[in-house]
């Protein structure tokens, strides 16, 4: 349209770019590269359209749109980094132009500024506060709402993105004993707050490792350890810590006792497997009287363990 053909292709080019991306999302999310080229690509066109055209050619004005796009694209940190490179660029470029006019009010020079300014101020507070948001939400989406353990979501999450590339990996399967007693003996509140002593508990005991929630009454606990020895003698230490326990709730000291089925991680083994091996373990350990670690060819008996 300006006679600026040079612009017109990197236009097409980058148009071909955002298109292949678009045509991809079904089967791949963006990763950050493609979205850190994407920008770097249209702030080149935008400075590039800047200096070649002349000012009242008005291309500058795009640069209006880009720190929305920044952060929409890359967040905060990128976002402001890209906004204030951006700007840096447009000031360098238009400062040095033959003819600066319409630039030579400094009343323009001044709206453009606080313009791109508010725009930037603008896209920062609402990409931070909606980052905020969103780590919240994931928080909350991890975490069981009653004990504040982890819940299944986060065994999936922390078991695929970290856990399994770890050697040695045991998951520990606890189930409280006959806690429906204790729920007819004393009432669902007072279980509920048993419930949350003992995941306090088995945060602390277990502190080298990850305590999920996974059913009503039962917990899974995952590490790694340097041996099946180690591995076995810390279940019993979490057992031990339950037996040994005396809960307060509401002027009740209730005592209770857990089974633990231990299995170790073999490799390509999805978490279910693993949980099921597990929770074989914890069914010989219930069938042979309970408050026991059972690991295949171990079965502790309160000290035979350690
Ligand atoms: N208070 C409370 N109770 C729960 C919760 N979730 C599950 N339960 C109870 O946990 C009890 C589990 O009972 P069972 O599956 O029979 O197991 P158990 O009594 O622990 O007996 P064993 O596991 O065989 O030793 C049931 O009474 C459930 O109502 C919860 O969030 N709060």
């Amino acid at each position: 349209m300006n006679n600026l053909s040079v612009l017109g292709y990197f236009e097409v080019v980058f148009s071909l770019y955002c298109f292949c991306i678009y045509f991809r999302l079904g089967k791949h999310p963006v990763q950050v590269w493609q979205s850190v080229v994407m920008c770097a690509f249209i702030s080149f066109i935008v400075v590039f359209g800047a200096y070649i055209a002349a000012p009242s050619n008005g291309v500058f004005v795009w640069a209006f749109v880009l720190p929305t796009l920044y952060y929409l694209l890359l967040g905060k940190n990128y976002g402001f980094i890209f906004s204030i490179v951006l700007l840096s660029l447009q000031s360098i470029v238009l400062i040095n132009k033959s003819s600066l006019a319409p630039f030579t009010s400094l009343n323009l020079c001044l709206n453009i500024l606080f313009a791109y300014i508010v725009i930037w101020a603008i896209s920062h507070t609402f990409e931070s506060s909606r980052s905020q948001f969103s780590k919240r939400l994931k928080k909350l989406a991890m975490l069981d709402p009653l004990t504040g353990a982890g819940n299944r979501l986060a065994m999936n999450h922390y078991f695929s993105v970290e856990l399994r590339e770890r050697a040695q990996l045991y998951l520990f399967l606890v189930d409280l004993d006959y806690f429906k007693q204790i729920n007819d003996k004393y009432g669902h509140d007072v279980g509920d707050k048993v419930l949350i002593e003992v995941a306090t508990l088995l945060k602390v005991t277990f502190a080298k490792g990850y305590v999920f929630r996974v059913g009503g009454e039962e917990f899974a606990l995952i590490s790694s350890f340097n041996s099946e020895h180690a591995a076995l003698a810390v279940a019993e230490k979490v057992r031990a810590a339950l037996e040994n326990k005396y809960i307060n709730v509401d002027n009740y000291k209730i005592n209770l006792t857990a089974s633990i089925g231990v299995a170790n991680y073999k490799p390509q083994q999805s978490l279910n497997e693993l949980l099921k091996a597990a929770d074989k373990q914890l069914y010989k350990a219930k069938d042979l009287g309970r408050n026991s670690v059972y690991y295949p060819a171990v079965k502790s008996d309160k000290t035979a363990l350690i």
